[in-house]
């Protein structure tokens, strides 16, 4: 018999996650019947979305949701031998029981790439960066490319991306070592939004003609300000807006519509499962850059499934610099 240890919404957020909104619990999982599949967890994600998806979709007492790369341990599915792989969609668990489906297998993956890549930069976060800037910014070589939370872990990979296909990149952070970091992966400028005295300055001294494109992780006030510094017919990818995720009454801010205007902009929301028809190629390109070096990953490992809520609130207070990863 496998105890499975998870997470549990204990109390809907109100405003930052408190330890008190979570709950650890422990239940004995049954015994499989032909086509199941038992899984451990051996990394978790954490992610800025179970913030607001927390409040639109789940109940009080349900298990946090997120994704896992998993491990099969015990097998009475023939497509999922023990020692299988997956990214999984099962919550905060270190254990589970599936059907096998809903579950992707880890592709092809060499040695010496850690598999908790499967959850950053080659995963969902990677892929983010990947469409956003793709098929959103649709960007060309000698655009100037401004992404925000950019140390993080779509935004590093935006930046990086955006170099590839030969832009200029201008990052923020907020802090200087991750600006430092940034210079190191390839960005051409980057700063700290939290200690620079003017966004507005800052912006403009980073690229004094403007920006062609804007991967928006953060939205607020920075979005606001970075809005007047586009280049006509610029284009904003609204791929987060993670300034006011913890916020208990929404930000009012300037309206869009008059920087819009005069700069004939292109301003558009999305969310990465758009593009699942092409995941699979666009996850073995990831692979490929980063096998070839032409990606640099980062992560922020925690280490014990008992700090799933610390991972958390840690990376929303930005203290990671990649990816926020749990290794159970
Ligand atoms: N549209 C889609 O399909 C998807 C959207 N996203 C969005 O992308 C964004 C980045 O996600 P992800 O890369 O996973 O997370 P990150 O790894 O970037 O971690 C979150 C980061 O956000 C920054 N941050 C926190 N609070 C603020 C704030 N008030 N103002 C500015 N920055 C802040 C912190 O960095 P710092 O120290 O720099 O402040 C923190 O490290 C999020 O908004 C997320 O919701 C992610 C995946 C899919
Ligand atoms: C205002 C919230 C913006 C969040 C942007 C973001 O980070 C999106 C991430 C998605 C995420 C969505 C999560 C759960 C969907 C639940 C659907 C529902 O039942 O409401 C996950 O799919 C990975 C990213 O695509």
């Amino acid at each position: 018999m496998v105890r499975a240890k998870s997470w549990v919404l204990k109390k809907h957020f109100e405003g930052f996650p408190k330890d008190s909104d979570f709950e650890l619990k422990e239940v004995e999982l049954p015994k499989l019947k032909d086509g199941d599949v038992l899984f451990e967890s051996v990394f978790l994600s954490v992610d800025p979305y179970m913030r607001p998806y927390s409040t639109r979709s789940m109940k009080e007492g349900d298990t946090m949701m997120g994704t896992q790369v998993a491990r099969v341990v015990e097998s009475k599915n023939p497509t999922y031998p023990v020692g299988t792989y997956v990214v999984a969609n099962s919550g905060w668990r270190t254990h589970f029981i599936s059907d096998g489906k809903d579950l992707h297998l880890l592709p092809f993956w060499p040695e010496k790439i850690p598999r908790s890549l499967a959850l950053g930069t080659i995963g969902m976060p990677g892929l983010t960066a990947y469409f956003g800037l793709f098929e959103i910014c649709k960007i060309r070589a000698g655009d100037t490319v401004l992404v925000t939370a950019a140390a993080g872990a779509v935004g590093s990979v935006v930046g990086q991306l955006a170099k590839i296909g030969g832009c200029k990149v201008v990052g923020c952070a907020g802090s200087d070592k991750k600006v430092a970091y940034l210079k190191q992966i390839g960005f051409d400028e980057a700063f700290n939004y939290k200690t620079v005295g003017s966004l507005e300055e800052a912006l403009k001294k980073a690229s004094p003609d403007g920006y062609d494109c804007y991967f928006d992780n953060v939205g607020g006030e920075f979005s606001s300000i970075a809005l007047n510094q586009m280049k006509r017919f610029g284009r904003i990818a609204v791929c987060g807006a993670i300034s006011g995720y913890n916020d208990t009454v929404p930000q009012k801010g300037p309206y869009v519509q008059i920087p819009m205007l005069f700069n004939q902009l292109s301003m558009e929301g999305f969310i990465v499962s758009r593009w699942n028809d092409k995941r699979e190629e666009a996850l073995k390109r990831l692979l490929k850059w980063v096998v070839e070096g032409k990606i640099k990953c980062e992560e922020h490992v925690t280490e014990g499934f008992e700090k799933m809520p610390a991972a958390f609130m840690g990376m929303l207070k930005g203290e990671n610099l990649g990816k926020a990863v749990v290794k159970v």
